[in-house]
Protein backbone atom coordinates (compact mmCIF):
# COMPACT_ATOMS: atom_id res chain seq x y z
CA UNK A 1 0.00 0.00 0.00
CA UNK A 2 1.76 3.51 -1.12
CA UNK A 3 0.94 5.99 1.76
CA UNK A 4 1.08 9.61 0.75
CA UNK A 5 1.67 12.98 2.52
CA UNK A 6 -0.53 15.37 1.17
CA UNK A 7 -1.38 19.22 0.32
CA UNK A 8 -4.52 20.19 -0.87
CA UNK A 9 -4.42 23.44 -2.50
CA UNK A 10 -7.82 24.78 -2.85
CA UNK A 11 -9.13 22.62 0.55
CA UNK A 12 -12.27 24.48 0.74
CA UNK A 13 -13.79 24.23 -2.54
CA UNK A 14 -15.97 21.50 -4.33
CA UNK A 15 -12.70 19.47 -5.33
CA UNK A 16 -11.53 20.13 -1.99
CA UNK A 17 -13.79 18.80 -0.14
CA UNK A 18 -14.65 15.43 -2.05
CA UNK A 19 -11.06 14.63 -1.93
CA UNK A 20 -11.20 15.02 2.41
CA UNK A 21 -14.25 12.60 2.00
CA UNK A 22 -11.82 9.98 0.11
CA UNK A 23 -9.34 11.16 2.73
CA UNK A 24 -11.57 10.46 5.62
CA UNK A 25 -12.40 6.55 4.18
CA UNK A 26 -8.64 5.52 4.43
CA UNK A 27 -6.90 6.96 7.45
CA UNK A 28 -3.80 4.42 6.85
CA UNK A 29 -3.35 5.66 3.34
CA UNK A 30 -2.60 9.60 3.65
CA UNK A 31 -1.02 11.78 5.66
CA UNK A 32 -2.06 15.97 5.31
CA UNK A 33 0.90 17.84 5.10
CA UNK A 34 -1.49 21.29 4.34
CA UNK A 35 -4.83 22.02 3.83
CA UNK A 36 -4.60 25.57 1.53
CA UNK A 37 -7.98 27.61 1.29
CA UNK A 38 -8.87 31.18 0.45
CA UNK A 39 -11.32 33.14 2.14
CA UNK A 40 -13.85 30.22 3.65
CA UNK A 41 -11.66 30.60 7.26
CA UNK A 42 -14.62 28.48 9.09
CA UNK A 43 -14.97 25.80 6.54
CA UNK A 44 -10.57 25.49 6.89
CA UNK A 45 -10.93 25.32 10.49
CA UNK A 46 -13.10 22.29 10.45
CA UNK A 47 -10.63 20.64 8.39
CA UNK A 48 -7.76 21.45 10.35
CA UNK A 49 -9.80 19.92 13.22
CA UNK A 50 -10.90 16.61 11.52
CA UNK A 51 -7.51 16.56 9.47
CA UNK A 52 -4.62 18.02 11.37
CA UNK A 53 -2.04 19.45 8.75
CA UNK A 54 1.19 20.86 10.02
CA UNK A 55 0.22 23.97 7.73
CA UNK A 56 -2.81 25.95 6.95
CA UNK A 57 -2.68 28.29 3.69
CA UNK A 58 -5.66 31.61 3.62
CA UNK A 59 -5.45 34.81 1.62
CA UNK A 60 -4.53 37.56 3.63
CA UNK A 61 -3.43 38.47 7.12
CA UNK A 62 -7.10 39.02 7.70
CA UNK A 63 -8.14 36.02 6.79
CA UNK A 64 -5.06 34.70 8.73
CA UNK A 65 -6.04 36.28 12.33
CA UNK A 66 -9.36 34.82 11.81
CA UNK A 67 -8.30 31.49 11.09
CA UNK A 68 -5.57 31.67 14.33
CA UNK A 69 -8.18 32.46 16.09
CA UNK A 70 -10.61 29.79 15.47
CA UNK A 71 -7.75 27.18 15.71
CA UNK A 72 -6.82 28.55 19.26
CA UNK A 73 -10.24 27.66 20.39
CA UNK A 74 -8.97 23.90 19.23
CA UNK A 75 -5.89 23.87 20.93
CA UNK A 76 -4.52 23.33 17.37
CA UNK A 77 -0.80 23.02 16.45
CA UNK A 78 -1.50 24.16 13.34
CA UNK A 79 0.52 26.60 11.59
CA UNK A 80 -1.18 29.71 9.42
CA UNK A 81 0.43 30.87 6.72
CA UNK A 82 -0.60 33.58 4.03
CA UNK A 83 -0.29 34.84 0.50
CA UNK A 84 0.73 33.22 -2.53
CA UNK A 85 4.48 32.36 -2.26
CA UNK A 86 2.74 30.07 0.88
CA UNK A 87 0.75 28.12 -1.55
CA UNK A 88 4.11 27.23 -3.48
CA UNK A 89 5.79 26.75 -0.50
CA UNK A 90 3.36 23.72 0.97
CA UNK A 91 2.87 22.66 -2.37
CA UNK A 92 6.73 21.93 -2.93
CA UNK A 93 8.04 20.58 0.64
CA UNK A 94 10.47 17.98 0.61
CA UNK A 95 7.88 15.89 2.97
CA UNK A 96 5.11 16.40 0.40
CA UNK A 97 4.69 13.51 -1.78
CA UNK A 98 1.85 14.43 -3.52
CA UNK A 99 -0.32 17.58 -4.54
CA UNK A 100 -3.63 18.05 -5.06
CA UNK A 101 -4.70 21.19 -7.34
CA UNK A 102 -7.92 22.39 -6.62
CA UNK A 103 -7.71 26.05 -6.94
CA UNK A 104 -10.01 27.62 -9.56
CA UNK A 105 -8.94 29.55 -12.13
CA UNK A 106 -5.40 30.81 -13.19
CA UNK A 107 -4.96 31.74 -9.26
CA UNK A 108 -4.21 27.89 -9.38
CA UNK A 109 -0.82 28.81 -11.88
CA UNK A 110 1.90 29.09 -9.82
CA UNK A 111 1.30 26.81 -6.88
CA UNK A 112 0.59 23.77 -9.47
CA UNK A 113 3.76 24.37 -11.12
CA UNK A 114 5.58 24.86 -8.28
CA UNK A 115 4.62 21.40 -7.29
CA UNK A 116 5.72 19.76 -10.55
CA UNK A 117 8.78 21.52 -11.27
CA UNK A 118 9.77 19.95 -7.16
CA UNK A 119 8.66 16.18 -9.16
CA UNK A 120 5.88 16.01 -6.70
CA UNK A 121 2.56 13.61 -8.04
CA UNK A 122 0.38 16.35 -9.01
CA UNK A 123 -3.57 15.20 -9.14
CA UNK A 124 -4.85 17.66 -11.68
CA UNK A 125 -7.99 19.39 -11.45
CA UNK A 126 -7.56 23.02 -11.82
CA UNK A 127 -7.35 22.69 -15.83
CA UNK A 128 -6.99 26.47 -16.23
CA UNK A 129 -3.01 25.74 -15.63
CA UNK A 130 -3.20 23.72 -18.74
CA UNK A 131 -5.13 25.63 -20.76
CA UNK A 132 -2.74 28.48 -19.97
CA UNK A 133 0.80 27.12 -19.74
CA UNK A 134 -0.01 23.67 -21.50
CA UNK A 135 3.52 23.33 -23.20
CA UNK A 136 5.62 25.10 -20.33
CA UNK A 137 3.59 22.90 -17.57
CA UNK A 138 4.16 19.85 -19.56
CA UNK A 139 7.84 20.70 -19.90
CA UNK A 140 8.21 21.01 -16.05
CA UNK A 141 6.65 17.79 -15.06
CA UNK A 142 8.91 15.94 -17.96
CA UNK A 143 11.96 17.14 -16.91
CA UNK A 144 11.55 17.16 -13.14
CA UNK A 145 9.85 13.14 -13.15
CA UNK A 146 6.75 14.59 -12.00
CA UNK A 147 3.93 12.45 -12.29
CA UNK A 148 0.53 14.49 -13.38
CA UNK A 149 -2.63 12.64 -12.99
CA UNK A 150 -5.66 13.90 -14.66
CA UNK A 151 -8.64 14.57 -12.05
CA UNK A 152 -10.92 15.99 -14.06
CA UNK A 153 -13.73 13.57 -15.05
CA UNK A 154 -13.17 13.31 -18.16
CA UNK A 155 -9.58 13.67 -18.34
CA UNK A 156 -9.84 10.60 -15.92
CA UNK A 157 -11.81 8.23 -17.91
CA UNK A 158 -9.70 9.02 -20.94
CA UNK A 159 -6.62 7.88 -18.78
CA UNK A 160 -8.38 4.65 -17.23
CA UNK A 161 -9.32 3.51 -20.61
CA UNK A 162 -5.70 4.64 -22.42
CA UNK A 163 -3.61 1.46 -22.75
CA UNK A 164 -1.06 1.22 -19.26
CA UNK A 165 2.16 1.91 -21.28
CA UNK A 166 0.46 5.02 -23.02
CA UNK A 167 3.53 7.23 -23.95
CA UNK A 168 1.78 9.97 -26.01
CA UNK A 169 2.01 8.25 -29.37
CA UNK A 170 -1.36 7.85 -30.34
CA UNK A 171 -0.54 5.95 -33.83
CA UNK A 172 1.87 3.53 -32.00
CA UNK A 173 -0.96 2.44 -30.07
CA UNK A 174 -3.47 2.23 -31.84
CA UNK A 175 -5.70 5.51 -31.14
CA UNK A 176 -8.04 7.26 -33.53
CA UNK A 177 -9.91 9.64 -31.16
CA UNK A 178 -10.38 10.97 -27.66
CA UNK A 179 -13.90 11.51 -27.07
CA UNK A 180 -15.32 14.19 -24.72
CA UNK A 181 -18.63 13.82 -23.35
CA UNK A 182 -20.58 16.60 -22.46
CA UNK A 183 -23.67 17.45 -20.40
CA UNK A 184 -24.63 20.83 -22.22
CA UNK A 185 -25.17 21.97 -18.82
CA UNK A 186 -28.57 23.24 -17.91
CA UNK A 187 -29.47 25.39 -21.20
CA UNK A 188 -29.74 22.49 -23.43
CA UNK A 189 -33.10 23.60 -24.46
CA UNK A 190 -33.45 26.93 -23.36
CA UNK A 191 -35.34 28.87 -26.40
CA UNK A 192 -32.14 30.90 -27.15
CA UNK A 193 -34.41 34.09 -27.03
CA UNK A 194 -34.02 33.67 -23.44
CA UNK A 195 -30.00 33.37 -23.07
CA UNK A 196 -29.88 37.22 -22.67
CA UNK A 197 -32.15 37.07 -19.33
CA UNK A 198 -30.56 34.14 -18.24
CA UNK A 199 -29.76 34.68 -14.19
CA UNK A 200 -26.36 33.81 -11.66
CA UNK A 201 -28.62 31.29 -10.35
CA UNK A 202 -29.98 29.62 -13.12
CA UNK A 203 -26.52 29.39 -15.03
CA UNK A 204 -24.81 27.30 -11.62
CA UNK A 205 -27.72 25.15 -11.20
CA UNK A 206 -25.80 22.24 -13.36
CA UNK A 207 -27.98 18.93 -14.07
CA UNK A 208 -26.01 16.25 -13.00
CA UNK A 209 -22.61 17.79 -10.98
CA UNK A 210 -22.32 19.90 -7.84
CA UNK A 211 -19.26 21.87 -8.61
CA UNK A 212 -18.06 25.71 -7.36
CA UNK A 213 -19.45 28.32 -9.20
CA UNK A 214 -17.37 29.27 -12.06
CA UNK A 215 -17.21 26.14 -13.46
CA UNK A 216 -20.47 25.81 -13.20
CA UNK A 217 -21.44 28.89 -15.55
CA UNK A 218 -18.40 27.44 -17.93
CA UNK A 219 -20.76 24.02 -18.34
CA UNK A 220 -23.63 26.33 -19.28
CA UNK A 221 -21.61 27.99 -22.05
CA UNK A 222 -20.09 25.26 -23.18
CA UNK A 223 -16.88 27.08 -22.30
CA UNK A 224 -15.79 24.21 -19.65
CA UNK A 225 -15.87 21.24 -22.40
CA UNK A 226 -13.84 24.18 -24.89
CA UNK A 227 -10.96 24.31 -21.92
CA UNK A 228 -11.11 20.41 -21.59
CA UNK A 229 -10.44 20.42 -24.80
CA UNK A 230 -7.21 22.05 -24.53
CA UNK A 231 -6.29 19.99 -21.48
CA UNK A 232 -6.64 16.76 -23.24
CA UNK A 233 -4.81 18.16 -25.73
CA UNK A 234 -1.68 18.79 -23.66
CA UNK A 235 -2.53 16.02 -21.30
CA UNK A 236 -2.68 12.65 -24.03
CA UNK A 237 -0.40 15.23 -27.01
CA UNK A 238 -3.44 14.52 -29.15
CA UNK A 239 -3.85 16.59 -32.22
CA UNK A 240 -7.00 19.39 -31.78
CA UNK A 241 -7.66 17.47 -35.47
CA UNK A 242 -7.97 14.03 -33.65
CA UNK A 243 -9.86 15.64 -30.20
CA UNK A 244 -13.38 15.20 -30.27
CA UNK A 245 -17.09 15.99 -27.87
CA UNK A 246 -20.19 14.94 -27.83
CA UNK A 247 -22.99 15.79 -25.96
CA UNK A 248 -24.47 12.95 -23.97
CA UNK A 249 -26.83 14.57 -21.11
CA UNK A 250 -27.02 12.09 -18.41
CA UNK A 251 -22.99 12.43 -17.67
CA UNK A 252 -22.36 8.21 -17.24
CA UNK A 253 -20.06 7.74 -20.14
CA UNK A 254 -17.41 10.01 -18.29
CA UNK A 255 -15.23 10.18 -22.29
CA UNK A 256 -13.95 7.54 -24.29
CA UNK A 257 -11.24 6.67 -26.65
CA UNK A 258 -12.06 4.91 -30.11
CA UNK A 259 -9.43 3.05 -31.68
CA UNK A 260 -7.77 2.01 -35.37
CA UNK A 261 -9.20 -1.78 -34.91
CA UNK A 262 -13.43 0.17 -34.38
CA UNK A 263 -13.24 -0.73 -30.25
CA UNK A 264 -14.28 2.45 -28.13
CA UNK A 265 -13.63 2.24 -24.69
CA UNK A 266 -15.42 4.66 -22.36
CA UNK A 267 -15.19 5.11 -18.22
CA UNK A 268 -18.63 4.83 -16.80
CA UNK A 269 -20.40 5.88 -13.50
CA UNK A 270 -22.20 8.30 -11.35
CA UNK A 271 -21.31 11.44 -11.70
CA UNK A 272 -19.56 12.16 -8.53
CA UNK A 273 -16.23 13.45 -8.28
CA UNK A 274 -14.85 11.18 -5.65
CA UNK A 275 -14.47 8.23 -8.19
CA UNK A 276 -11.94 10.12 -10.50
CA UNK A 277 -10.57 11.78 -6.76
CA UNK A 278 -10.06 8.17 -5.44
CA UNK A 279 -8.94 6.77 -8.94
CA UNK A 280 -5.76 9.23 -8.70
CA UNK A 281 -5.14 8.74 -4.89
CA UNK A 282 -5.00 5.22 -4.78
CA UNK A 283 -3.10 4.29 -8.02
CA UNK A 284 -1.96 1.52 -8.32
CA UNK A 285 -4.62 0.23 -6.31
CA UNK A 286 -8.40 1.06 -6.66
CA UNK A 287 -9.86 2.03 -3.28
CA UNK A 288 -12.91 2.80 -1.79
CA UNK A 289 -14.54 6.65 -2.73
CA UNK A 290 -18.09 6.51 -1.20
CA UNK A 291 -19.60 6.71 -4.71
CA UNK A 292 -23.09 5.22 -5.34
CA UNK A 293 -23.12 2.04 -7.73
CA UNK A 294 -24.46 2.73 -11.11
CA UNK A 295 -27.80 1.03 -11.61
CA UNK A 296 -28.23 0.22 -14.96
CA UNK A 297 -31.44 -0.80 -15.08
CA UNK A 298 -32.92 2.84 -13.73
CA UNK A 299 -30.84 4.28 -16.19
CA UNK A 300 -33.56 4.47 -18.78
CA UNK A 301 -30.85 5.18 -22.11
CA UNK A 302 -27.90 7.07 -22.82
CA UNK A 303 -28.15 9.51 -25.77
CA UNK A 304 -25.81 11.67 -27.85
CA UNK A 305 -25.80 14.53 -30.05
CA UNK A 306 -23.21 17.26 -31.74
CA UNK A 307 -22.75 20.68 -29.97
CA UNK A 308 -24.15 23.47 -31.79
CA UNK A 309 -22.11 26.54 -32.28
CA UNK A 310 -25.20 29.14 -32.21
CA UNK A 311 -26.20 27.70 -28.89
CA UNK A 312 -22.75 27.47 -27.22
CA UNK A 313 -20.47 29.85 -29.18
CA UNK A 314 -17.86 29.55 -25.99
CA UNK A 315 -17.31 26.13 -27.34
CA UNK A 316 -16.44 27.47 -30.79
CA UNK A 317 -14.43 30.24 -29.96
CA UNK A 318 -12.29 26.94 -27.56
CA UNK A 319 -12.00 25.05 -30.83
CA UNK A 320 -10.31 28.82 -32.40
CA UNK A 321 -7.94 29.35 -29.81
CA UNK A 322 -7.06 26.11 -29.65
CA UNK A 323 -5.82 25.47 -33.17
CA UNK A 324 -4.44 28.83 -33.23
CA UNK A 325 -2.51 28.00 -30.20
CA UNK A 326 0.49 30.28 -28.91
CA UNK A 327 -0.97 32.72 -26.39
CA UNK A 328 -4.95 32.44 -27.81
CA UNK A 329 -5.79 29.48 -25.04
CA UNK A 330 -4.39 31.65 -22.37
CA UNK A 331 -6.16 34.62 -23.48
CA UNK A 332 -8.90 32.85 -24.20
CA UNK A 333 -8.89 31.58 -20.34
CA UNK A 334 -8.08 35.17 -19.11
CA UNK A 335 -11.14 36.52 -21.13
CA UNK A 336 -13.38 33.98 -20.16
CA UNK A 337 -12.48 34.05 -15.77
CA UNK A 338 -13.19 38.06 -16.18
CA UNK A 339 -16.72 37.61 -17.98
CA UNK A 340 -18.03 34.89 -15.42
CA UNK A 341 -16.77 37.00 -12.51
CA UNK A 342 -18.61 39.90 -14.29
CA UNK A 343 -21.48 37.92 -14.64
CA UNK A 344 -21.40 36.25 -11.30
CA UNK A 345 -21.45 39.83 -10.24
CA UNK A 346 -24.16 40.43 -12.24
CA UNK A 347 -22.45 43.38 -14.28
CA UNK A 348 -22.62 41.74 -17.92
CA UNK A 349 -25.34 39.53 -19.27
CA UNK A 350 -24.84 35.40 -20.02
CA UNK A 351 -24.57 36.15 -23.44
CA UNK A 352 -22.19 38.75 -22.83
CA UNK A 353 -19.23 36.20 -21.76
CA UNK A 354 -19.02 34.94 -24.95
CA UNK A 355 -18.62 38.52 -26.41
CA UNK A 356 -15.96 39.29 -24.19
CA UNK A 357 -13.93 36.33 -24.93
CA UNK A 358 -14.44 37.03 -28.74
CA UNK A 359 -13.31 40.49 -28.15
CA UNK A 360 -10.34 39.26 -26.49
CA UNK A 361 -9.52 36.77 -28.95
CA UNK A 362 -9.11 39.66 -31.69
CA UNK A 363 -5.87 41.09 -29.64
CA UNK A 364 -3.64 37.95 -28.88
CA UNK A 365 -0.14 38.68 -28.50
CA UNK A 366 2.32 37.06 -31.38
CA UNK A 367 4.45 34.38 -30.91
CA UNK A 368 5.21 31.13 -28.78
CA UNK A 369 4.78 31.69 -24.33
CA UNK A 370 8.60 31.07 -23.80
CA UNK A 371 8.59 32.01 -19.99
CA UNK A 372 5.40 31.81 -17.24
CA UNK A 373 6.13 35.39 -16.78
CA UNK A 374 5.07 36.29 -21.04
CA UNK A 375 1.71 34.15 -19.85
CA UNK A 376 1.22 35.86 -16.55
CA UNK A 377 1.79 39.53 -18.61
CA UNK A 378 -0.79 38.28 -21.23
CA UNK A 379 -3.31 36.99 -18.61
CA UNK A 380 -3.14 40.81 -16.84
CA UNK A 381 -3.58 43.01 -20.12
CA UNK A 382 -6.82 40.77 -21.32
CA UNK A 383 -8.55 40.85 -18.11
CA UNK A 384 -8.06 44.52 -17.96
CA UNK A 385 -9.18 44.75 -21.82
CA UNK A 386 -12.05 42.70 -20.53
CA UNK A 387 -12.96 45.22 -17.45
CA UNK A 388 -12.73 48.18 -20.42
CA UNK A 389 -15.05 46.35 -22.66
CA UNK A 390 -17.45 45.85 -19.63
CA UNK A 391 -17.88 49.54 -19.37
CA UNK A 392 -18.21 50.02 -22.89
CA UNK A 393 -21.13 47.72 -23.09
N1 LIG B 1 -15.96 20.87 -8.89
C1 LIG B 1 -15.79 19.90 -9.77
O1 LIG B 1 -16.53 18.91 -9.77
C2 LIG B 1 -14.68 19.98 -10.75
C3 LIG B 1 -13.74 20.99 -10.71
N2 LIG B 1 -12.69 21.00 -11.59
C4 LIG B 1 -11.72 22.07 -11.53
O2 LIG B 1 -11.18 22.11 -10.20
C5 LIG B 1 -10.88 23.45 -9.82
C6 LIG B 1 -11.65 23.77 -8.54
O3 LIG B 1 -13.02 23.73 -8.83
P1 LIG B 1 -14.11 23.76 -7.65
O4 LIG B 1 -13.64 22.92 -6.53
O5 LIG B 1 -15.40 23.48 -8.29
O6 LIG B 1 -14.07 25.29 -7.24
P2 LIG B 1 -14.60 25.97 -5.87
O7 LIG B 1 -14.98 27.34 -6.23
O8 LIG B 1 -15.60 25.09 -5.22
O9 LIG B 1 -13.29 25.99 -4.95
C7 LIG B 1 -12.21 26.79 -5.29
C8 LIG B 1 -11.12 26.68 -4.25
O10 LIG B 1 -10.07 27.58 -4.62
C9 LIG B 1 -9.84 28.52 -3.55
N3 LIG B 1 -9.45 29.79 -4.17
C10 LIG B 1 -10.24 30.64 -4.86
N4 LIG B 1 -9.52 31.69 -5.30
C11 LIG B 1 -8.25 31.50 -4.85
C12 LIG B 1 -7.04 32.25 -4.95
N5 LIG B 1 -6.99 33.42 -5.62
N6 LIG B 1 -5.93 31.76 -4.37
C13 LIG B 1 -5.97 30.57 -3.69
N7 LIG B 1 -7.08 29.82 -3.57
C14 LIG B 1 -8.21 30.28 -4.14
C15 LIG B 1 -11.15 28.57 -2.80
O11 LIG B 1 -10.94 29.04 -1.47
P3 LIG B 1 -12.14 29.71 -0.58
O12 LIG B 1 -13.39 29.01 -1.00
O13 LIG B 1 -11.71 29.41 0.82
O14 LIG B 1 -12.19 31.15 -0.87
C16 LIG B 1 -11.57 27.11 -2.87
O15 LIG B 1 -10.85 26.35 -1.92
C17 LIG B 1 -11.29 24.32 -11.01
O16 LIG B 1 -10.16 24.56 -11.81
C18 LIG B 1 -12.29 23.45 -11.77
O17 LIG B 1 -12.32 23.73 -13.15
C19 LIG B 1 -12.52 20.02 -12.53
C20 LIG B 1 -13.42 19.01 -12.62
C21 LIG B 1 -14.59 18.91 -11.76
C1 LIG C 1 -17.20 16.90 -13.15
C2 LIG C 1 -16.42 17.47 -14.25
O1 LIG C 1 -15.41 16.95 -14.66
C3 LIG C 1 -16.91 18.70 -14.88
O2 LIG C 1 -15.92 19.29 -15.69
C4 LIG C 1 -18.11 18.28 -15.67
O3 LIG C 1 -17.64 17.54 -16.74
C5 LIG C 1 -18.92 19.40 -16.10
O4 LIG C 1 -19.89 18.93 -16.97
P1 LIG C 1 -20.11 19.47 -18.43
O5 LIG C 1 -19.10 20.52 -18.71
O6 LIG C 1 -19.98 18.28 -19.31
O7 LIG C 1 -21.49 20.02 -18.35
MN1 LIG D 1 -14.74 17.85 -16.48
Amino acid sequence: MSVHTLTLLGSTGSIGTSTLDVVSRHPNRFRIFALAGHTRTSVLAQQCAAHRPRYAVVAGEKEAAELRRLLAQQNSDTEVLHGAQALSDVASAPEVTGVMAAIVGAAGLAPTLAAAAAGKTVFLANKETLVMSGRLFMDTARQNRARILPVDSEHNAVYQVLPRDFNGDLDAHGIDNIILTASGGPFLHTDLREFDAITPAQAVKHPNWAMGQKISVDSATMMNKGLELIEAHWLFSCPPARLEAVIHPQSVIHSMVRYRDGSVLAQMGVPDMRTPIAYCLGLPERIASGAAKLDFAALGGLTFHQPDFARFPCLKLAYDAMHAGGFAPCVLNAANEAAVAAFLRGQIRFTDIARTVAHALEHVPAGEPESIAALVSADTETRARAEAFFQAA
